[in-house]
């Protein structure tokens, strides 16, 4: 294997584990950030998200020498061979995605690119989620970037596919590897990266390995960024779409736990994103869905199907306060104890999390909400003051007349019944917002339980 000079520009969640994958497989890799501080704690090995496994591998590579942290986005122009823009690319007015963030990197890439003399040409690899035509806007930014100086640069997609939580998992052992260019070269340069996760040839612990090669898959730029968002739109659709059973579940007193396990076996639907609850969030599918509906709004095009699936998941917050209200009535002066905040378990994440939602609603109705999760405190009492957040499940429940399953966290599918029965005040009602705990031992303690589609 070819040890490859790699820049990564955008320390989130994709650049930094990107970054560090990248050099355990041992290529030396430079990451910036226009963030001082955060340059500053990542060289003292210092990750400021929680993503399983990822410290180890950051600590890894510092250890090794083969991942450094900057700001100086020049000077890594000046030096590597592959330069990944990772920044954030958050939704802007009216859903679409701000590209402000890749656009004045790509600028500074321009001009940067001339100082590089004879090298190579840059292969500028686009890894931030953006709207298809994006590759030739950047391109367009490189160009005004350099002022008409004689630049040399490929400007290559290859959307991210990891979730949060499992990031590096995700990255080490992904589905598919998706490049979009149109230059063999730069593709070549892409396949000789990844070529250690393509042949699945480098040194890991997890045990079993757990695919033989992976997919290498080489399109039009256009192509490869309409994979990543019709990728997450369909991921968001199948959900709405067992929400939506879910619905008719319980008009018809189907579980629909059991339907998603009848239908997930049938291969073409697959058993994988069938879990009815609240629905979707997260900083990706709230932001992608509305992205990919304001392209189709642009052209002109009814995005039918993509509505839906966001009225569907809409729907699907409602139905928590709709539950409450059923066995509650007024929800004033009544105590909900909210458990799991984060958008999904596995993560610190707080972004577009439907506990902060809820959360907000309920007070406005004038219940007192008492917010539990295990890693996300201080973000998330930050972002809604009124919720009064704990530490300790027990203490969230303790007096609450109802509880909403919000994130199925271990420490949360894991809670006893009977003492949770034991510490709260009629009627005791928990809301099953993920449908993960079993209705039947948790009545036999005495508690109320709803789910989503249960019947
Ligand atoms: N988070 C995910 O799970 C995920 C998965 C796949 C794709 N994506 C996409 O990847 C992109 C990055 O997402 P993220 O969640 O990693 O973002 P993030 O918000 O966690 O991190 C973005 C980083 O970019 C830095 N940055 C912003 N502007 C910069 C600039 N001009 N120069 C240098 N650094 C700059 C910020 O300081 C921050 O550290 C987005 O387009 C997102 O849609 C995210
Ligand atoms: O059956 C399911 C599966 C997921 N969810 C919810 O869907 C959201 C997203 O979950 P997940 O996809 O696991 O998390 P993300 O980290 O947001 O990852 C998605 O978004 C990333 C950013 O684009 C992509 O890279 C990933 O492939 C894509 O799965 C969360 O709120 C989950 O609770 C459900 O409600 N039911």
């Amino acid at each position: 294997m070819r040890r490859l000079e790699v820049g990564i520009v955008g320390t989130g969640y994709v650049g930094l584990v990107t970054g560090a994958c990248l050099a355990h497989l041992g290529h030396s890799v430079v990451c910036v950030d226009i963030d001082r501080e955060k340059v500053e704690s990542l060289s003292r090995g210092e990750v400021p998200i929680y993503e399983p496994g990822l410290e180890e591998v950051v600590g890894g590579a510092l250890r090794q020498e083969r991942i450094s942290f900057t700001t100086d986005l020049p000077a890594t122009v000046e030096r590597v061979d592959v330069l990944f823009i990772a920044v954030s690319t958050p939704p802007g007015e009216d859903g679409a995605a701000d590209l402000s963030n890749v656009a004045s990197v790509a600028r500074e890439i321009g001009a940067s690119l001339a100082r590089r003399g004879e090298k190579s040409p840059l292969v500028v690899v686009n890894k931030s989620t953006v709207p298809v035509g994006s590759g030739d806007y950047v391109s367009m930014l490189i160009e005004e970037g350099a002022e008409g100086r004689d630049v040399s640069y490929y400007v290559v997609s290859n959307p991210e596919f990891l979730r949060e939580g499992s990031a590096v998992y995700d990255t080490l052992f992904p589905d598919r590897i998706v490049i979009g260019t149109d230059s063999r070269e730069a593709s070549e340069a892409m396949r000789e990266l990844y070529a250690p996760i393509i042949e699945q040839s480098f040194p890991t612990s997890y045990d079993p390995r757990p695919k033989a090669a992976v997919p290498f898959i080489v399109t039009d730029l256009a192509s490869a960024e309409m994979i990543k968002y019709a990728a997450n739109a369909f991921l968001a659709t199948k959900i709405s779409f067992i929400n939506e059973v879910a619905a008719i579940c319980d008009l018809v007193g189907a579980d629909v736990t059991n339907v998603a396990h009848g239908i997930g076996l049938d291969s073409r639907i697959g058993s994988r994103f069938l879990s009815a609850g609240i629905g979707w969030g997260g900083s990706c599918f709230p932001k992608d869905v509305s992205a990919l509906r304001s392209i189709a709004r642009e052209y002109d095009y009814e995005s039918t199907i993509l509505d839906a699936v966001v009225a569907v998941n809409d729907r699907q917050l409602k139905q928590v306060v709709s539950k409450l209200q059923r066995e509650l009535h007024t929800l004033k002066g009544k105590r909900v104890a909210l458990l799991g905040l984060t958008f999904k378990p596995n993560t610190d994440d707080m972004r577009e999390a439907p506990s902060l939602k809820i959360a907000r609603t309920l007070d406005s109705l004038g219940a007192r909400v008492v917010g539990y999760d295990p890693v996300a405190t201080g973000p998330a009492s930050e972002a809604v003051p009124q919720m009064k957040v704990v530490t300790d499940p027990y203490a969230a429940l303790s007096g609450a007349h109802a509880a909403v399953v919000v994130t199925e966290w271990d420490e949360v599918r894991n809670l006893d019944p009977k003492q949770v029965a034991g510490l709260m005040a009629a009627p005791k009602l928990v809301v099953d917002g993920r449908n993960v705990l079993d209705p039947a031992s948790v009545e036999e303690r005495g508690l109320l339980y709803r789910g989503f589609g249960r019947g």
